[in-house]
């Protein structure tokens, strides 16, 4: 059996002139988490949906534990559990009748049906809310509720969009824990979000998805690693700052800088080694560097450079 429990190839998914979907492929290994990232509109609803047999691809094709979207949407259907980035409706049932409901359209009957019930409440901590009715439910009860019934028929696979929205930092702390447990229990699970920094922890691999196309695929300190060249650094020196900055400004890969005094502040793409060749440089023309301090870009700063804000 193939190690990839989630495999898309050639994603594309056209609405008219708007490519929602741009020729997108990853995977995602068996009990790993793997984070879509990306802003408002870059198509991340649309290939979850797609992967959740809602919808079809215009091209290309997606596979959940080994089977097609596009050929065997039932077989993908019992494997998969799908969170949607919106509650459904069923206002005046209470949360134990509510996953119950979905239990039976799963097809899960007596003993069965009843312990799978019951390990959900436990899990998702909505035990305490079993005889509470759907609509009293708060934001966080809601999600976790939600999430319950995406884990009634124990799917292998779990497609989460954009769970965290909305939710209160404790709840996402929460939340964050039973995605981990999940995935150590060897579900593989796809999870959105707008914000990279909220899935880094959780998230063995990320996407970043911009316009239809993935930008980049990997772990976050690689996609950090390579992405983050850029960063700035600030050089004292003793004396004869003005020359300096005159020496710097005309060198490859120095941008923005701005002398205070005997502070120079500029922009360096390069990374720790190019750092260390550039001070022995300055060192190596008779200036007296007093100090260096290299402010690396953030996650979020990475995001903000690998993406370019544009939405369709
Ligand atoms: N049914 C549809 N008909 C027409 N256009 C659509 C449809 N569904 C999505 N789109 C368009 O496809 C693009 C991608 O939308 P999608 O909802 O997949 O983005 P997203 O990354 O999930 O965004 P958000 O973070 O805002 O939920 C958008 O331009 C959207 O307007």
């Amino acid at each position: 059996m193939s190690r990839d429990c989630i495999e898309v190839r050639r994603l594309h998914r056209f609405f008219g002139k708007t490519k929602a979907v741009n020729d997108i492929s990853f995977s995602v290994s068996r009990g790993h988490v793997f984070g879509y990232i990306g802003p408002n509109g870059a198509g991340k609803t649309t290939s979850m949906r797609i992967l959740a047999t809602l919808d079809l691809p215009s091209y290309g094709d997606a596979f959940v534990d080994g089977f097609s979207v596009v050929n065997d949407p039932e077989l993908v259907r019992r494997r998969l559990g799908f969170m949607p980035d919106s509650f459904g409706t069923y206002r005046d049932v209470n949360c134990s009748e509510y996953l119950d409901f979905f239990a039976r359209a799963y097809g899960l009957v007596g003993r069965e049906r009843n312990q799978r019930l019951k390990w959900v409440l436990d899990f998702t901590g909505t035990k305490g809310m079993a005889e509470k009715p759907v609509r009293g439910l708060s934001k966080g009860m809601k999600q976790r509720l939600c999430l319950g019934r995406a884990l009634i028929h124990d799917p292998a696979v779990m497609i989460l969009d954009e769970p965290a929205a909305g939710l209160d930092p404790r709840a996402r702390i929460d939340l964050r824990k039973m995605i981990r447990e999940l995935a150590d229990r060897g579900k593989t699970i796809l999870i959105s979000s707008h914000i990279l920094t909220e899935l880094a922890e959780m998230c063995d691999t990320v996407g970043i998805i911009e316009q239809g196309h993935l930008l980049a695929t990997g772990s976050v300190e690689q996609i950090q690693r390579e992405r983050a060249k850029h960063r700035e650094l600030v050089v004292r020196l003793l004396d004869r700052a003005e020359e300096a900055a005159a020496d710097l400004t005309a060198r490859d890969a120095i941008g923005g800088l701005h002398r205070d005094g005997c502070r120079l502040r500029f922009e360096f793409e390069g990374d720790d080694v190019a750092q260390t060749e550039l001070v022995a440089w300055m060192v190596g023309k008779g200036y007296r560097v007093a100090e260096v301090i290299s402010h690396k870009k953030s996650l979020e700063d990475v995001f903000m450079q690998v993406t370019e804000g544009l939405v369709q």
